[in-house]
């Protein structure tokens, strides 16, 4: 039985996630709880090896449904080498991503529906569902201007699909807030950073407290 905490953030690209976790992973760790920061695809070596070819640029005749696969093959070699033993040592696991990431962009915005996608998943991951889902809703002009604009890493395939695509991403996120409304909960992006970290770490110490996560 696991005793940690499973929350995963989601979201457009540069909505700010991966900023945000950073901050909550510090704050919690300044409180002395166990805290694990981890990202999908990757995460572990063999996901990180996976992540490289779901993402180069150069591959651009990968079909949706390999793509699919692929995201899913990473996300089950990071669950059972990584995320299952930490939650197991009472950890939080901060996870940047995660099987919603996969029903937004394939099975909603790629069109290959998000059902689909969902049972490889259910493949994947058995019912190791998180126990929160802070969702980061952006306009994805705004998150896309973001990464461009900062530099701060490499533009991969996904992000250079059509902005048409990447609105379906948003919209296939609002749509899994309709149909996980208990799991998933919806944060403005675009506020300032200090606002959106504050809001994250509000929701997050309300189900730690209720989850009576135990510091070392
Ligand atoms: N609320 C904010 N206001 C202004 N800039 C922000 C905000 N949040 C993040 N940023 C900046 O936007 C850029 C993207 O942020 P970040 O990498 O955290 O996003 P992300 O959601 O992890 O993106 P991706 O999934 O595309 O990798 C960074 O330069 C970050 O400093
Ligand atoms: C897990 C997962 C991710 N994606 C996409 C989302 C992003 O475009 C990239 C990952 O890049 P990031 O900078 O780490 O956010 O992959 C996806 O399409 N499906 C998934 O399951």
């Amino acid at each position: 039985m696991n005793k940690g905490i499973f929350i995963t953030v989601e979201g457009p690209e540069g909505a700010g996630k991966t900023t945000v976790i950073h901050m909550l992973a510090q704050r919690l760790e300044a409180e002395g709880y166990r805290v694990l920061h981890t990202r999908e695809p990757g995460g572990i070596e063999i996901a990180e090896q996976i992540r490289s070819v779901i993402l180069d640029k150069e591959n651009t005749k990968m079909d949706a449904r390999t793509e699919a696969l692929l995201y899913a093959a990473a996300r089950r070699q990071h669950l059972v080498e990584k995320v299952i033993p930490a939650l197991e040592k009472d950890y939080i696991v901060l996870c940047d991503r995660f099987i919603d990431s996969s029903l937004a962009y394939q099975g909603y915005a790629r069109g290959l529906g998000m059902d689909e996608v969902y049972m490889i998943n259910r493949f994947a991951i058995k019912d190791m569902m998180p126990h929160l889902t802070l969702y980061f809703d952006i306009e994805p002009e705004l998150g896309l201007e973001r990464i461009n604009k900062h530099n701060e890493r490499e533009i991969n395939r996904l992000d250079l699909e059509d902005l048409k695509f990447h609105q379906l991403v948003r919209e296939g996120y609002i749509k899994l807030m309709d149909l996980y409304p208990e799991r998933i909960y919806k944060i403005d992006a675009s506020q300032l950073i200090d606002d959106v970290c504050a809001e994250a770490e509000g929701k997050l110490k309300e189900i730690i407290q209720k989850k009576e996560i135990r510091k070392p």
